[in-house]
């Protein structure tokens, strides 16, 4: 299977990121980059191609890519954030996934979307409704993955910044969260709840392995115990910027 990934290098202006649910507290820039440079070089270990997103130094949340697009298939739905200071980072996305010759369909005024609301299995597409996404992005995804046969649920969210910052799923479709953060879980037929907030937040590398933070390490037990092989990597400098694991990447199908 051709295995790509989508990737952004961190901003020097990182530690202007938005925050949300934090307070904000002293990031640094270095461990920043160098925590980037061994996620890239655990997804390259792990078999999959990465490619670069042209930077956007000028824009702190840049390195957040997943934000910028929503694949399907050979679909790219590039979105349109729901933050007026993220809105510039959709071009250089546009232009990296335009070269790899996917089809191109956008997100457009008044809808916002980011790409972290977005979470996809076995062909439905759960979207959080909140803060960055509104029911009119949310209707223009639908529209737009209807005829890939997609079926797109909208999701109440008041607790977290996106989605995907309260669940994610296993390859096995059991959708995981930390139940603090996670509004309504009877949404999914299979949820799992785990013990640490950074567990929630998986990026599936084949049908059997997950990678997930370093910070939680009863929740990668438990994966383990399910049967899952676990890549574990350092991201404090993002979770502190209410980033995680998942916003780091945009795996490409096909
Ligand atoms: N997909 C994601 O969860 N992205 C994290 C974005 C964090 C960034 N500081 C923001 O507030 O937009």
């Amino acid at each position: 299977m051709n295995r790509r990934a989508l990737v952004r290098r961190p901003s020097p202006r990182l530690a202007e990121g938005l925050l949300t649910h934090l307070d904000r507290v002293p990031v640094d820039v270095d461990l920043a980059q160098r925590q980037w440079e061994a996620y890239v070089a655990a997804l390259q270990a792990e078999g999959w191609e990465t490619i670069e997103v042209p930077p956007a130094p000028d824009c702190p949340d840049s390195v957040f890519v997943e934000d910028t697009v929503v694949m399907y298939g050979d679909l790219a739905v590039l979105t349109r954030p729901g933050a007026d200071e993220r809105k510039a980072e959709v071009e250089g996305t546009e232009q990296t996934l335009r070269d790899l010759g996917f089809r191109i369909a956008r997100i457009e005024s008044p809808g916002t979307l980011d790409g972290g609301d977005v979470l996809k299995h076995d062909g439905t597409v759960w979207v959080g409704l909140g803060g960055r996404t509104n029911q009119a992005g949310i209707d223009q995804l639908a529209a737009h993955l209807a005829p890939l046969g997609a079926s797109v649920v909208a999701v109440p969210l008041t607790k977290a910044l996106h989605l995907k910052s309260a669940v994610t799923a296993l390859p096995d479709g059991t959708v995981v969260g930390w139940d603090e953060v996670v509004d309504d879980p009877s949404v999914w037929d299979s949820f799992l709840a785990v013990p640490e907030e950074p567990g929630s937040h998986v990026v599936l590398l084949d049908e059997a392995t997950v990678l997930m933070s370093s910070a939680a390490p009863r929740t990668r037990a438990l994966y383990e115990e399910r049967g899952l092989r676990v890549v574990a990597v350092d991201v404090t400098e993002y979770e502190k910027l209410e980033g995680c694991v998942t916003c780091l990447s945009v795996r490409l199908r096909g």
